[in-house]
């Protein structure tokens, strides 16, 4: 297997089909290492897919599918990928609402599990540090001590991907963030999505065009499980063939 060492993820030549309806059809896509990559693309495209692909919930039939230029992660499971630092946020927040905001990233700290670990537990310098360091960038330092459940939608949506901070993933799968934002959360979204994406590699999936525009990143467009197109948005959304089966519907 050849290395593509400036790879984050590497993805060549994969399919997977479902009762023989080819939900991915040989897909090519690339993300560098503190690359944001954007896609976009009509229901049924296969954004979800592929996401369920490189987090080992789904196998493809064939293809390549490389983690930092050289993990195969077609023959690792899900925990596996997770460990080698591939953060995924799914649509939905899923904080702990009876905890503090605090708390909620004290818990996603990445350590060792054990009962001992969990029952003595004392955050140490470092850990506070870090802590404090996440909620500056997810914006909620100053609703450190408030109940989860007592932030708004975009807050939770800010505090769970301080959660996947707290992992220290290398790279970020972020799957529709900003669906029943405000428009102020959307386009500080948009900010926080492009400062993180300075030290790591982001993948966000999203059908709000004006915030992917905010987001500024190089975008995919998928249709029938193949890249359609790419470049910046303005290329992409230019295309006459992704107007025809995406923008223009
Ligand atoms: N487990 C499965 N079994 C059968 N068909 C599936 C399965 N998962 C996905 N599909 C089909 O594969 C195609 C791609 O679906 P996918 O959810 O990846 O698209 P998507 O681009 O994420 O769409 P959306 O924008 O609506 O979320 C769809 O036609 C879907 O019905």
């Amino acid at each position: 297997m050849s290395a593509h060492t400036d790879t984050m993820l590497y993805l060549d030549g994969v399919s997977v089909a479902f009762d023989g309806f080819k939900a991915i059809n040989n897909l090519a896509i690339i993300v560098k290492p503190a690359e944001m990559l954007a896609i976009i693309g009509p229901n049924g495209a296969g954004k979800t897919t592929m996401m369920d692909i490189i987090t080992g919930k789904t196998r493809p039939d064939t293809g390549q599918v490389l983690f930092d230029g050289r993990t195969d992660l077609t023959r690792l499971d899900e925990a596996a990928i997770a460990n080698l630092g591939i953060g995924r946020k799914f649509q939905k927040p899923t904080v702990f609402e009876s905890q503090t905001v605090w708390d909620n990233l004290e818990m996603a700290l990445k350590k060792p599990r054990g009962i001992f670990s969990t029952l003595f537990y004392t955050a140490s310098d470092d850990d506070v540090a870090r802590i404090t360091e996440i909620l500056e960038t997810v914006r909620l330092i100053a609703r450190k001590d408030e109940l989860a459940a007592n932030l708004s939608h975009g807050q939770k949506q800010w505090l769970e991907i301080g959660m996947l901070l707290a992992q220290d993933p290398k790279l970020l799968l972020v799957d529709e963030p900003v669906a029943g934002m405000t428009d102020s959360e959307t386009e500080e979204t948009a900010k926080l999505l492009r400062e993180i994406s300075q030290t790591r590699s982001v993948v966000v999936v999203e059908h709000d065009m004006s915030f992917v525009r905010e987001l500024g990143s190089r975008v995919v467009c998928l249709a029938e499980g193949s890249v359609l197109a790419e470049g910046s948005l303005d290329q992409v959304s230019a295309n006459p063939v992704v107007i025809e089966r995406y923008l223009g519907r």
